[in-house]
């Protein structure tokens, strides 16, 4: 089954129901589509000691790790509560990256408000990244 734009917004939307924000009361949530197909979601989790957030993003990231996944993402939707497109923080841009450039990939970002989607890609969010490749 094809996985279309709306699915994976879907996905995130479904996954920011799930956030754990009492602190700022700010529900974020990613969806993460794979070249095999496959989702994976994350939610913003924070913390009474408040600088401890994770962040959506982040955390659909390190679940799609801990689970082998090294590579072969395609496309990211971020859904958020207000009233513009939500973009991904610089962190999250840094570890949204390490996963693409792992796999070879430029995964198209759909940034997602509450009538606009704005569409981009890992690369023109963070041009001239540093990452695994910087390394070799
Ligand atoms: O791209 C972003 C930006 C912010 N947040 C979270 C962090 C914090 O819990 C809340 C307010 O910043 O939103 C995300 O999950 N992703
Ligand atoms: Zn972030």
């Amino acid at each position: 089954m094809t996985i279309t734009d709306d699915d994976l917004i879907a996905a995130a939307r479904a996954a920011a129901d799930r956030s754990y924000s009492p602190y700022s009361n700010f529900a974020v949530g990613a969806a993460l589509l794979f070249a095999d197909g496959s989702v994976v979601t994350g939610t913003n989790v924070e913390n009474a000691s408040y600088g401890l957030a994770l962040c959506a993003e982040t955390v659909a990231v390190a679940k799609a790790m801990a689970d082998g996944v090294r590579g072969g993402l395609v496309r990211v939707a971020v859904t958020g509560p207000g009233v513009d497109v939500i973009t991904p923080c610089g962190r999250c841009r840094q570890v949204l990256n390490e996963l693409a450039q792992l796999g070879g990939t430029d995964p198209e970002v759909l940034c997602v408000g509450p009538d606009e989607v704005r569409r981009t890609t890992m690369s023109a969010l963070l041009p001239d990244a540093f990452g695994p490749a910087s390394l070799a």
